[in-house]
């Protein structure tokens, strides 16, 4: 098959990789020429790997879009809607989206499956489809074993992308029939993964993480349920997989811009010295703005907003958060 993907970052690149090794062909769109340059010289614009020759890209979104039918959007989450409103404008023929960004529009609350369905013709949009699930690009690059969920409204369609993307020797892919669960888990672990990084620069220890993690669950499943989605979704690889390899990881962008955070280092410095995306923060705002939509309990977001949005020292949030009236862990 002939696939396009709409972003070479670290994300697009890698799975254009592996599109390769099952025997598809793909074209890269990025909006970077240096990127583009970089893939076309056969490396990956962020690691140290050569890639596979006939892995090519193009600042050309026309080309990228006569390409094929079948499009990986993997963009950050904030360029979504306004790549996908210049796709429509080119677009002429009936389409499948494949998602692999992660992340929750924080003025709309809309999950990235929505924003294609305003975006996009209903003429022209043939399908939707998550493809997410705990997966660093660092080990996909090198082939490392790695388990992913896709999930579609469409169940035909989620299993046709299972094919396409699973091979024997280190890509497995599952399906699932709760679109949203999937698409809120992969979102929302990565605020929980900003946290957790902050709790490590502040110093504090694995109990914390454990912590962290499995009180970030709670706050992952109360939101899939509120947005619509199963809450044993969230037990699965797109929750609490996904959140186990974000925020225990030196790997995770979220993971260290956490850190960085729990260190006392601004955030505008921390968007500077990274210059790959860094989906939490923006994630931890669409939740802040959701818990008080829907009068949600999402204390440890609500404490994080505070420390990024309303200068709040890390220490006085940990305290705010420690000092809550006891309660009872039972489910
Ligand atoms: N890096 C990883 O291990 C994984 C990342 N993801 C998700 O995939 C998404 C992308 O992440 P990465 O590839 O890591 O980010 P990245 O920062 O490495 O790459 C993003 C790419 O998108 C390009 N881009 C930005 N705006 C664009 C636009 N309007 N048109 C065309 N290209 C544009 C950038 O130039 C850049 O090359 C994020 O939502 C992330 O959460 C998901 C799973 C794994
Ligand atoms: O989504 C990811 C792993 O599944 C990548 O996480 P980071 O964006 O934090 O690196």
């Amino acid at each position: 098959m002939n696939i396009s993907i709409i972003g070479g970052g670290a994300w697009g690149t890698t799975l254009g990789q592996t599109l390769h090794d099952n025997g598809h062909r793909v074209l890269i769109y990025d909006i970077n020429p240096k990127a583009v340059e970089k893939i076309n010289n056969h490396f990956h614009p962020f690691f140290d790997t050569i890639l596979p020759d006939e892995v090519v890209a193009t600042t050309s979104l026309k080309e990228v879009i006569d390409f094929s039918n079948y499009f990986i959007l993997s963009v950050p989450t904030k360029a979504v809607r306004s790549v996908l409103k210049e796709i429509n404008e080119v677009l002429n023929k009936p389409s499948v989206f494949i998602n692999v960004s992660k992340g929750i529009e924080p003025q709309t609350l809309k999950r990235v499956s929505e924003i294609v369905e305003e975006e996009i013709d209903k003429k022209n949009l043939e399908g939707f489809v998550v493809l997410t699930g705990p997966s660093h690009a660092e080990e996909v690059i090198l082939r490392k074993l790695t388990l992913l969920v896709s999930s579609s409204k469409d169940q035909k369609l989620s299993e046709q992308i299972q094919l396409i993307f699973s091979n024997e020797q280190y890509l497995r892919v599952y399906t699932s029939n709760d679109l949203i669960g999937c698409e809120v888990g992969g979102a929302v672990k990565n605020a929980i993964a900003v946290i957790s990084g902050a709790c490590t620069g502040l110093g504090l220890g694995e109990n914390a993480r454990a912590a962290v993690i499995t009180r970030g669950i709670i706050e992952i499943i109360r939101v899939v349920e509120i947005m619509g989605g199963k809450k044993e979704t969230a037990y699965g690889l797109t929750g609490i997989g996904d959140l186990i390899v974000t925020a225990s990881s030196e790997n995770s962008r979220n993971f260290t811009a956490g850190k960085k955070i729990g260190q006392g280092i601004p955030v505008d410095q921390i968007y500077a010295e990274q210059k790959q995306t860094i989906e939490g923060i923006r994630t931890i705002e669409a939740m802040y703005h959701l818990a008080k939509e829907y009068n949600v309990e999402l204390p440890m977001i609500n404490a994080a907003y505070d420390i990024i949005f309303n200068d709040l020292p890390v220490k006085e949030a940990l305290q705010n958060l420690l000092s809550r009236d006891l309660k009872s862990e039972d489910f």
